[in-house]
């Protein structure tokens, strides 16, 4: 390990990031705080960075980067890295090394309680004997659905497939686990089903400061049926969701992703020339979402703003870049 060169638990986290096989907004940010911790106790222990400060602090921001470039659209994953870094202080090595475990423990625990927080709120928007549609696979949404069964609401679930990765079969076992009964769908029988449906759920990748919602593509056309059919739609999204850097004029980057996951390469190849593409992500407009579910109640997505600016200020800072 060099001082540019991260320690292994950072490159396997990025690379498990990168490939989703660690995935989803909460689970990316905990992984990346996790993998900070160890990168501070592997920079203690090695030889370049265990005796000096500034070379340990040089090694957490190059691990950071590392991090940070493995997915571009959810905004808890640099928020994770900003939490963890901000709180990095201290004049020896083992100083900020404690620091830096500290937060990363503080940040974890601060996830978990959020979410068991918003899932009380969104909870209280789910009545006995409910349907809810979710949309790929949401741990903050799960949270909603799942505290209002144990509030000891009946709740049954019609479930998505979310093309191409089908993330919904995901959602469609934890839920069937938790004593929801589930009818699982393919995408394109949204509208038909959502004449059986009380609530749609849905998580988020990154809330903007004008209330856009930026979740897994084909959120947004769920929404626009939605409205149309009168059915309420809510995105729970604890606030590391929030996009500071949209405060100052930044829009969200939306992940393009590989070919390989809409169409095999047999069948592309019998088709010949033609365009795939691949986003991951889309924005629906805060006219189509009836509330955003946080840790600190519900909003409605023109007013998350003042939210978002109470817990980042202006803008975001980057304290991962070279000084
Ligand atoms: O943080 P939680 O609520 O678990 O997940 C939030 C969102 O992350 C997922 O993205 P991907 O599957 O990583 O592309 C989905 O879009 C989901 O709604």
């Amino acid at each position: 390990m060099t001082d540019t060169e991260p320690a292994a638990p950072v490159r396997e986290t990025a690379e498990e990031i990168a490939t989703m096989e660690v995935r989803g907004a909460a689970t990316i940010a905990s992984a990346a705080a996790e993998a900070l911790a160890e990168q501070a106790e592997a920079a203690a222990a090695s030889g370049e960075t265990a005796s000096d400060p500034a070379a340990f602090r040089a090694s957490m921001r190059a691990a950071a980067r590392t991090l940070r470039e493995t997915r571009p659209t959810a905004v808890s994953l640099p928020n994770a890295l900003r939490y963890v870094l901000q709180r990095m202080e201290g004049q020896t090595v083992d100083e900020l090394r404690r620091s830096v475990v500290d937060a990363s423990d503080a940040f974890v625990r601060q996830l978990d309680r959020a979410q068991d927080d918003l899932g009380q709120v969104g909870a209280n928007r789910l009545a006995d004997g409910d349907t809810v549609m979710t949309h790929c696979h949401s741990t903050d949404a799960l949270a909603c659905i799942e505290a209002a069964v144990e509030q000891g609401k009946s709740i049954s679930a019609v479930v998505k497939e979310t093309r191409p990765r089908q993330q919904g079969h995901i959602t469609a076992e934890q839920l069937r686990e938790a004593g929801v009964p589930v009818t699982l769908i393919v995408d394109s029988a949204a509208r038909r089903y959502l004449d059986e449906v009380d609530h749609v759920v849905v998580g988020a990748d990154s809330i903007a400061a004008d209330g856009g919602v930026i979740n897994k593509i084909g959120t947004s056309g769920l929404a626009v049926n939605a409205r149309e059919r009168g059915v309420p739609i809510m995105t729970a999204a604890q606030t590391i969701k929030l996009h500071p850097e949209t405060l100052t004029g930044h829009t969200v980057e939306i992940e393009m992703r590989s070919e390989s996951e809409v169409i095999d390469a047999e069948s592309r190849e019998q088709i010949g020339e033609i365009a795939v593409e691949n986003p991951a992500f889309d924005v629906t407009p805060p006219r189509y979402m009836d509330a955003i579910v946080t840790e600190h109640g519900q909003f409605p997505p023109e007013s998350i703003v003042a939210l978002m600016r109470e817990l980042f200020g202006e803008g975001a800072e980057e304290p991962w870049a070279e000084p």
